[in-house]
């Protein structure tokens, strides 16, 4: 991958964001001053730090989820750039549906629609026949030893485990240039973290740039290229 032909996916500059609690008074919580960092193609990184430092909330800024002070996160569209930081709903809107994607810890579940649709779901949007998406969908979940006899099922009462492997394959079925991941193995067990690192693995060989919280050392060492400590981020308060 040759970066300076190519140029960062996302770059992120002079970010600061204090939290004002309105309804204590306006204490105000900062979190982060100054916050700037790149992100190629084809690498993972981490956000690193000591519980509380900002790395969520660093994640959210760059998802558009919480609105910034002041600098830019400049993302890579294609042939343009979207500053997430300044762009309107709809903008952002779009960029997550082609270029962004994210991973959280905890599935968002689709009131009465069974894991397999829910999986299927992005590719099916991206304009694959729903066949195709399908059958992509159930081998996702077979690679992440979801027995068969849920997938037609909602994933309401699944186990914690259960909805984090629907929703990781949710995140991961489409292709998506940039990829947010929050704790993407925080409830799984050994077996199931070595098919997620092997999935980032091939998401890394396919391009995807990845930004991610992984608080599994083992994880983190296996999949990251380097880590970002948010505390070097951090302002006085
Ligand atoms: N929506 C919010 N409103 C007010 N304060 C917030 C909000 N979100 C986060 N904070 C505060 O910002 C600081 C950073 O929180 P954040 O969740 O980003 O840390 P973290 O590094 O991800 O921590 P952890 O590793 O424990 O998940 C904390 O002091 C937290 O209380």
């Amino acid at each position: 991958m040759n970066r300076s032909l190519l140029g960062p996916i996302l770059s992120v500059s002079g970010v600061a964001k204090t939290f004002v609690l309105h309804l204590r008074e306006g204490a105000r919580l900062p979190v982060v001053n100054g916050a700037g960092f790149e992100l190629f193609a084809g690498e993972c990184v981490a956000l690193g730090g000591p519980s509380g430092a900002g790395k969520s909330s660093l994640l959210k800024m760059v998802y558009g989820n919480y609105r910034v002070d002041a600098g830019a996160i400049l993302v890579r569209d294609g042939a343009e750039t979207v500053d997430v930081a300044r762009t309107s709903p709809r903008r952002l809107i779009r960029l997550r549906e082609d270029t962004m994607g994210y991973v959280s810890q905890f599935l968002r579940v689709i009131p009465r629609v069974g894991a397999l649709d829910v999986v299927a779901e992005p590719l099916i949007g991206d304009g694959v026949p729903r066949e195709e998406a399908t059958a992509r969908a159930g081998e996702l979940l077979a690679r992440l030893n979801l027995p068969e006899r849920l997938w037609s099922l909602p994933p309401a009462t699944f186990s914690g485990g259960e909805q984090q492997r629907v929703n990781i394959a949710r995140g991961l079925i489409a292709h998506r240039p940039l990829l947010l991941m929050d704790e993407p193995t925080a409830s799984l067990d050994a077996a199931n973290r070595q098919v997620v690192v092997g999935l980032i693995e091939e998401k890394k060989r396919a391009g995807v740039a990845i930004l991610g919280i992984f608080h599994d050392t083992e994880v983190r060492e296996a999949v990251c290229d380097r880590v970002i400590d948010v505390t070097d981020f951090a302002q006085a308060a």
